[in-house]
């Protein structure tokens, strides 16, 4: 799919989140959208699923079957994990017995008849994935799916992302987390300053490696600086 010369504001006066954005998702695809704290990544995310329309621009060939994990799952819905999961795959035309073999995949098979405001933080992003996951999407887009999640389905995630794209997925995910940063051929696209480019993917003959010294107390805010504008951070202690 295709974005071309896309702006978008939440209001008509409000600041614009990015403007002249043309970028191209191939299928297939993983990509890695990168930026500081408020710079756009779930808006971002959320006009290329759909959920917004740009002010300006043109958005082309997304797929028909979407999968979207927010950033944060709603919760606050009266329901049980089963009846969400089930009414879910209902609307999507799935069969019923995806929801149990997703939870299985994904570990919460036992919180299967648990109410959805009681679940766990992790636990809840894991029905959000379920439910984005379980329509077998053509463009998967997953906002921060790390977050609060066990060392397991961490480690398992990245795997199954590039399962389903080797399958023909196009996949784009925020992840301040860098647990994608490492999948072979991603792509990265990062949001600053209202503008969205891409980062050369793989290392090229560019590239250059600076070592920086910083005081102790002062590495973890410029590591977190530096990932979030897209950098790959060696760290060592001395
Ligand atoms: N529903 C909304 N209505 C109005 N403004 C919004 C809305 N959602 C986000 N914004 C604004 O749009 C800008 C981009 O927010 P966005 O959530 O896309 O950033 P982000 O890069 O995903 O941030 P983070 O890393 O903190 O999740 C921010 O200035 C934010 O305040």
């Amino acid at each position: 799919m295709r974005l071309e010369n896309v702006a978008f504001r939440y209001r008509r006066r409000d600041p614009w989140v990015f403007r002249d954005v043309t970028v191209s998702l191939a299928v297939g695809s993983v990509t890695e959208v990168t930026g500081r704290n408020g710079a756009g990544k779930s808006t971002l995310l959320r006009v290329i699923a759909g959920l917004r329309r740009p002010r300006l621009g043109i958005v082309s060939d997304r797929p028909t079957r979407v999968g979207y994990a927010p950033e944060r799952f709603p919760v606050d819905q009266p329901f049980s994990v089963r009846a969400y999961l089930g009414h879910m795959a209902a609307v999507r035309r799935v069969p019923g017995d995806a929801v149990g073999a997703w939870a299985e995949r994904l570990g919460f098979d036992h919180l299967l008849d648990v109410r959805l405001p009681e679940l766990s933080k992790g636990s809840a992003q894991k029905v959000g994935l379920a439910q984005a996951l379980m329509a077998d999407p053509e463009l998967l887009i997953l906002d921060e799916p790390f977050a609060g999640l066990d060392a397991a389905t961490r480690d398992a995630l990245p795997g199954l992302i590039s399962g389903l794209a080797a399958d023909g997925t196009t996949v784009v995910v925020s992840d301040h987390q860098r647990c994608v940063e490492a999948l072979p051929g991603i792509d990265r696209l990062r949001v600053a300053d209202t503008a969205v480019t891409r980062v050369a993917a793989g290392r090229t003959a560019a590239t250059a490696v600076l070592e920086v010294e910083v005081p102790g107390d002062e590495a973890d805010a410029l590591e977190s600086r530096l990932r979030a504008d897209g950098y790959r951070v060696r760290r060592t202690e001395r």
